[in-house]
């Protein structure tokens, strides 16, 4: 049956109670039947989450006119058009609808693949559900497209809230919404609801200051909560915020980002700034008027890589299909590539990236040092009832590991004669969890028992128990600071064996009514310790050694005990040299923290905050910063990153939020990735190289030629033919593979190299350009003529296109030559160069104005352009 409202969204449910909600969607605590979320389902559509749904082709088509060249070329053809030069006009329009056309395919290929790969990484919901009407409800896992209304679901820390909610229980659930308030501190969310203290700002959707209800597209931080599905689809608050504001705005800008914007605005700057240099030096020079304007236009043309968005949005496309069907790497948002083949350190957690996160119980012993499954018996108390009442969706590892080894002891048959009473589940903030029982058939005293990290318990600890593991009330004596120290240095040598560490604590209190909070964690007794092993991650220690190798600093930042992080690492192969403690970080400025993350391999005991801050204090500090990890205590970091890396088991949150997710076990994943990385940008950069130093030359030996020549040495049509010319044979470049050396060290486009490396090449195609001008003047015939003229222009024009040709594999870093080049670029080469040499020659030399050159040309051309070769070749390429 379906329920009486479920299309209304949470606005008109909001003020409502649990079981007024529960009844008007039709559904009850145990949650749906199969057969009703089917019927559901068909009725009310998939919960697709609002993607930034692809944009319509004419849409897109508009998009690629915005970019900054285009509105330039557009520029310079309204401008043709004004002076009546059709002509050109005609041909800018040419060339701007080619590239927006291949723009716009490229991109939409891109973005299919994009969505490919991120429906590979798609997340699910915990719900419950029940085979029958009579049947048990079970947990299982669905794809979050099939949830319906009424479906009551689970969520637990790191779980990306999949639909609009109203909860039913929770237990310190607090939840990041920042996808719909902007505000990134954590919100407390409770069932109780609480009238809305502000006006609702969001309409009849429901507002996200409401604690009991809890909105798609926010995270859970910490704690627990069960809730019922109450919106879906079109209907929950982000998809009608997202309503009629087309695609949502992408992700921050990278570093990819900042240089190519950065390459951008600096080639707008000289292609504004040329057709008025040239008409001044033809006007000053040469006394012409306004009938240079259309040469100054294409000259400015001749400077544009228009090509540059159709190569970027096809070598990253390509290189991410080629990483996910090869090596199970995922990237979830393509320039992330770019800043992977960047990366310069990675910072990672431990565990469940280094070590499988799957620890064994290894020991248990008292405050005195003694063996002491007691101590198992209690953590396991611990364990059990935080399962059981923080109804978190998924068990935590640590506490199936403590329940499987207590399972069989005695200390384990006894923590079912406890009975649950409250629970504040684990949060790496806090770094540890207490669950508050009571004896069964003793409900007026509450037993707190607490389990966590050693330091954290140590010091909510004010007494220790004396020997043996039976009632709290067993005799204790006070923890002195002589005693606390001795503890540590004995936890700490544990902890250099590379075992995780817990501390126990518990304290009898008479009952209360009121719940339990983080402050009442506190004057505890201490029981002993408990010590677990993690296995390392096979592929570990080789995907370190191969960062290592690529020239990526790596830095191990973990929640976990110095101790047994420096021990993981030297496991690993990898030195940890002096661990520092993050509370140590503190105290330090963003500078002094940079300079000290500079120098250091391991940070330990950090808090989810501590992570992020390293990770921003290296990227201030100019790095780009990788953080890879796995759990929701890495998510501020991860965000934090330039590029954020999460294995493909890491929680829904993390892998929301990161940019790439390794879906294959394998760390060494991340050495395709980073390779394939620095190939996509080596070969944008080989693209930019080549197109901008040719480009440049041409503008260089153009503005020159007004002064020293009488005539124009190339007209506007000839300028923008072999500019389309260029354009189609630099596409090649999307093909490029470059050498094994140019992979050794991070790559990066950075615009002051560029500027550096094109005014070089610039200058020296320029010269050889200057030197064509003596051939062609010494000879071709009545060069003052206009058979002359057109045979002047037709061996500049095919200078030009051969120069090109030979740049394309001259100026590619490592091997260049003709043997180390692909053959698509191979083929684009020879092909520019047959049709500089043929076009001049060929039928349709006449409607360009161009005209047969003597046989001496050619010979003196082939000597230019030799020379040309060898100056290339010694000054050699980048990474040569
Ligand atoms: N479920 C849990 N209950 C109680 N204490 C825990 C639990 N999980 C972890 N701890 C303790 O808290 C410490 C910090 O945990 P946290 O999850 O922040 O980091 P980690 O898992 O040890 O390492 P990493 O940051 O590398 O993932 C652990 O070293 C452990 O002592």
């Amino acid at each position: 049956m379906a329920p009486a409202d479920t299309g209304a969204g949470p606005g008109e449910l909001a003020d409502a109670t649990a079981l007024e909600v529960l009844r008007r969607l039709d559904t009850g605590p145990r949650g749906l039947t199969e057969a009703e979320a089917e019927v559901r389902l068909a009725r009310y559509g998939e919960n697709a989450v609002p993607e930034q749904r692809p944009p319509s082709w004419p849409r897109r088509f508009a998009a690629s006119v915005r970019d900054p060249f285009t509105a330039v070329l557009l520029c310079l053809g309204v401008v043709s058009a004004l002076v009546s030069s059709w002509g050109t006009a005609c041909v800018i329009t040419v060339l701007v609808l080619v590239s927006c056309g291949l723009r716009s395919r490229a991109e939409h290929r891109a973005d299919r693949s994009a969505a490919g790969l991120r429906q590979l990484v798609a997340t699910t919901a915990t719900v419950q559900r029940r085979a029958a009407p009579g049947a048990t409800p079970r947990l299982r896992e669905v794809p979050v497209a099939l949830l319906v209304p009424g479906d009551v679901i689970r969520l637990g820390p790191g779980d990306v809230v999949p639909a609009d909610v109203r909860l039913l229980r929770a237990h310190h659930l607090t939840v990041q919404q920042a996808a719909l308030t902007g505000e990134s501190a954590a919100a407390v969310k409770e069932p109780e609801p609480r009238p809305a203290v502000r006006p609702l700002t969001f309409g009849a959707g429901g507002d996200p200051e409401r604690p009991h209800l809890c909105f798609q597209g926010s995270s859970v931080g910490s704690g627990s909560g069960t809730a019922v599905v109450t919106a879906t689809g079109p209907r929950t608050l982000l998809a009608r915020a997202h309503r009629g504001r087309g695609p949502a705005a992408g992700p921050r800008a990278s570093a990819f980002d900042r240089a190519v914007h950065g390459i951008s605005w600096m080639l707008v700057r000289f292609m504004l700034l040329t057709p008025p240099l040239v008409l001044l030096v033809n006007a000053a020079v040469r006394g012409r008027g306004l009938e240079t304007l259309p040469f100054a236009v294409a000259v400015a043309v001749g400077l544009t890589p228009e090509m540059l968005p159709v190569v970027v949005a096809t070598v990253l496309a390509r290189r991410a299909a080629g990483l996910a069907r090869d090596d199970r790497v995922i990237v979830r948002w393509l320039p992330a590539l770019h800043d992977l083949g960047a990366m310069d350190v990675l910072c990672t957690d431990k565990t469940g990236t280094l070590t499988l996160d799957r620890p064994v119980v290894e020991a248990a012993w008292d405050p005195g040092g003694r063996p002491d499954p007691g101590v198992l018996g209690w953590a396991a108390v611990n364990s059990l009832w935080t399962l059981h009442l923080a109804d978190l969706p998924a068990p935590d590892p640590l506490d199936e590991a403590v329940l499987d080894a207590a399972g069989a002891t005695a200390g384990g048959r006894d923590a079912g004669r406890w009975e649950g009473v409250a629970a504040l589940p684990f949060d790496p903030g806090r770094r540890l969890s207490t669950a508050v029982v009571h004896r069964s058939g003793q409900r007026a005293r509450h037993t707190l028992v607490v389990k966590g990290a050693v330091e954290a318990v140590l010091e909510r600890c004010t007494r220790v128990r004396a020997a043996g593991s039976g009632e709290p009330a067993a005799a204790t004596r006070p923890l002195d600071e002589a005693e606390r120290l001795r503890l540590s240095e004995r936890a700490a040598a544990r902890a250099a064996e590379g075992l995780r560490l817990l501390a126990v604590a518990v304290d009898e209190r008479p009952a209360r009514l009121g719940g339990y909070r983080a402050a009442d964690e506190h004057g505890l007794v201490l029981v002993g310790f408990v010590a677990l092993r993690d296995t390392l991650a096979p592929t570990a220690a080789a995907a370190l050694a191969g960062l290592a190798r690529r020239g990526i600093a790596v830095k191990v930042v973990t929640g976990d005990h110095p101790g047994t992080a420096a021990r993981v690492c030297r496991d690993l192969g990898f030195a940890p040299g002096d661990v520092v403690d993050a509370g140590a970080v503190d105290a330090l400025s963003d500078t002094e923290l940079a300079e000290l993350a500079s120098r250091t391999a391991v940070f330990a005991r950090c808090t989810p905050e501590h992570k992020a801050r390293i990770v921003r204090a290296l990227r201030g500090a100019g790095h780009v910063t990788g953080f890879l990890g796995d759990g929701v205590n890495d998510l501020p970091a991860l965000r934090a990153s330039d590029v954020g890396i999460c294995p493909g088991d890491a929680v829904d949150v993390t892998r929301d939020a990161a940019d790439v997710v390794l879906a294959a076990k394998e760390l060494t994943a991340i050495d395709h990735a980073v390779t394939a990385g620095r190939r996509s940008t080596s070969a944008l950069g080989t693209y930019l190289r080549v197109a901008l130093s040719s480009n440049l030359g041409n503008v260089i030996a153009m503005l020159a030629a007004g002064p020293l020549l009488p005539f124009l040495p190339m007209l506007p049509a000839q300028v923008l033919v072999q500019n389309l010319c260029f354009d189609a044979a630099q596409l090649a470049f999307a093909a490029d593979r470059p050498a094994p050396g140019v992979l050794r060290r991070p790559a990066a486009l950075r615009p002051p190299d560029f500027l550096r490396f094109i005014a070089v090449f610039g200058v020296l195609n320029a010269a050889a350009d200057l030197g064509i001008f003596a051939v062609l003047l010494a000879t071709v015939p009545a060069v003052h003529h206009s058979t002359g003229q057109a045979a002047f222009h037709a061996g500049w024009f095919t200078e030009n296109l051969i120069t090109q040709a030979l740049v394309m594999f001259l100026l590619r870093p490592g091997r260049g030559g003709w043997a180390g080049t692909p053959a698509a670029i191979r083929a684009a080469s020879a092909a520019l160069a047959v049709v500089g040499v043929l076009l001049p020659l060929s039928p349709l030399a006449p409607a360009l104005g161009m005209a047969a050159l003597p046989p001496t040309y050619y010979l003196l051309l082939t000597a230019v352009l030799t020379l040309y070769a060898a100056a290339l070749r010694q000054r050699g390429a980048p990474g040569a």
